[in-house]
């Protein structure tokens, strides 16, 4: 302790209403203590938006505190409890590497929760080690924040240590601790939880708990344990399109990995799609293509399904009614969330009214990028830039003339060329996390301890829509290879 900013109080302003839940939900644990803990990276950004001050979360005792050796005054470090569909088979989980140590409570007046991810064994780890390591911990920092540059609700991320312990996992890899920020970690898997082993009084303390801290600010009409159903279906639905829209796959889209706030959350095997093709999965372990780019509405359906079920015993007091009622709630979701997908889509073809003709406009581009196998992220780009040289079937007939029609469209527009070049601008990223950037990044930040490859991409990065000239850099695809790009889930 020979810092001299030891002292200095980073402005954590510590609750923990999560507590005030019946302790079903939970386990009050102590954090592993770690022996060496150094920081990587902190979110300089993030801190500020929170009130903290950078200079004390990078102190000895700040640095404590993202290594769980050391508790701000107010934390109250507990696991959730929760269960989940995993690959359709269901498992009773919980926080088994993770540590919710409080909510902060922001300057804005917003309640975040502050996590450990990577933080030892819990009364949920099962066979785990409750560890995590530096590589995939920097992954979900990286995009994560790249998720909330492109302007996708997401779980952020604070800061990543590591602990001076290795993990064992097929090699010896350098143990780290993530530090979420989320507005909560309650999960689908949370409510399956409840239902399965609590008491309805139990499941009522987590729906009234859910809505108060989440959808306070909507309408409860007569039935509030049917609008909080309606409301996540609506936040899902305009997530879930926001991801298609941005070519992004989750790839373990299990129920224990969908929020109840309407964040995306865990980033264990995601990537980015580059070439269209709904049938694209990264993940390892999804063999059959359930958690598929194409499939993510229909899977987020099948969770949302699993809630309604859970809510059953509070949607009415006869079952069948209540069954009628969770069946009409989840069949809107495919309605809220084709609407947004195609808004979006309008929009990243610069269209700000609908006209009933869209709908085949967007479906024959895409079946042609399909088809040439074209840059999701880069054709778009591309209209949006007038660079048709660099859409990868420029040249075909069917091409020019679905060109003709999109012209012939926005023609017929009140607003200008120059509006619609706007908003496609705004609605086209310039850049996405590729995977073989972030590859590259992670390699020199884990194997040469060199972190300026990643601080650079999280630049570009973080602001996704400014289409500067550095970031033309980044926007190219991988050079095609052999083997296709394979995630697995983080360690
Ligand atoms: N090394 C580990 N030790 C103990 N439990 C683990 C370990 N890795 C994963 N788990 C647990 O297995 C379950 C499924 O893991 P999954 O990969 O979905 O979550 P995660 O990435 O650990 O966390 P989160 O969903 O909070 O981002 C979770 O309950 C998780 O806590
Ligand atoms: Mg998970």
């Amino acid at each position: 302790m020979t810092d001299q900013n030891t002292n200095i109080d980073a402005g954590w302003k510590f609750d923990h209403s999560y507590a005030s839940l019946p302790e079903l939900f939970y386990s009050k644990i102590n954090p592993n203590p770690v022996p060496a803990p150094d920081l990587v990276i902190l979110n300089t950004s993030l801190a500020a938006s929170l009130g903290l001050k950078t200079e004390a979360l990078k102190s000895e005792r700040g640095v404590a505190v993202f290594a769980g050796n050391e508790m701000p005054a107010g934390a109250l470090p507990l696991a959730q409890a929760y269960a989940g569909h995993q690959f359709a088979y269901f498992t009773m989980l919980g926080d088994g590497r993770a540590l919710l140590i409080g909510e902060h409570l922001t300057p804005a007046g917003e309640r975040v929760d502050i996590q450990l991810k990577g933080s030892g064994r819990t009364p949920y780890s099962r066979g785990g080690d409750g560890k995590a390591s530096l590589g995939p911990m920097l992954r979900e920092y990286m995009i994560s924040e790249a998720m909330h540059g492109l302007g996708i609700p997401t779980t952020r991320s604070l800061a990543v240590v590591t602990t001076g312990q290795s993990i064992y996992r097929e090699m010896e890899l350098p143990g780290a601790i993530l530090t979420r920020v989320a507005a909560s970690h309650i999960r689908v898997g949370t409510f399956q939880y409840a239902a399965q082993q609590g008491s309805v009084e139990d499941l009522r303390a987590l729906a009234d708990y859910t809505w108060n801290r989440h959808y306070a600010e909507a309408d409860p009409g007569d039935n509030r344990y049917l609008a909080l159903l309606k409301e996540v279906i609506k936040r899902q639905g305009e997530l879930i399109a926001k991801w298609q829209l941005a070519g992004f796959i989750h790839g373990v889209m299990n129920t224990d990995n969908m929020t109840l706030s309407g964040e995306t959350i865990d980033y264990g095997p995601c990537a980015f799609m580059d070439a269209y093709n709904p049938a694209t999965v990264f993940s390892s372990i999804d063999r059959e293509g359930r958690y598929a780019y194409g499939n993510q509405p229909n899977i987020a359906a099948w969770n949302l399904a699993r809630l309604a079920e859970a809510l059953l015993p509070l949607l009415h007091e006869e079952e069948e009614k209540a069954v009628e009622l969770a069946e009409d709630a989840i069949q809107g979701f495919i309605d809220v969330f084709y609407s947004h997908w195609l808004n979006g889509m309008r929009a990243k073809l610069g269209l700000f009214h609908p006209e009933p003709e869209d709908e085949g406009l967007i479906k024959t581009l895409l079946d042609l990028m399909t088809e040439h196998h074209a840059d999701y992220t880069n054709t778009f780009k591309a209209l949006t830039f007038g660079k048709l040289e660099d859409v990868a079937m420029s040249g075909r007939d069917d091409f020019r003339q679905w060109h003709g029609h999109w012209q012939e469209r926005l023609g017929r527009q009140t607003k200008s060329a120059e509006d619609a070049h706007q908003l496609m601008r705004a609605s086209n990223p310039a850049v996405i996390p590729r995977n073989h950037r972030v590859e590259a990044a992670l390699e020199a930040a884990v194997e040469r301890g060199d972190l300026s490859v990643l601080e650079k991409l999280l630049t570009v990065l973080r602001n996704p829509y400014a289409h500067t000239v550095e970031q033309d850099e980044y926007a190219a695809p991988a050079e095609p290879t052999t083997y296709p790009y394979r995630t697995f889930c983080g360690t």
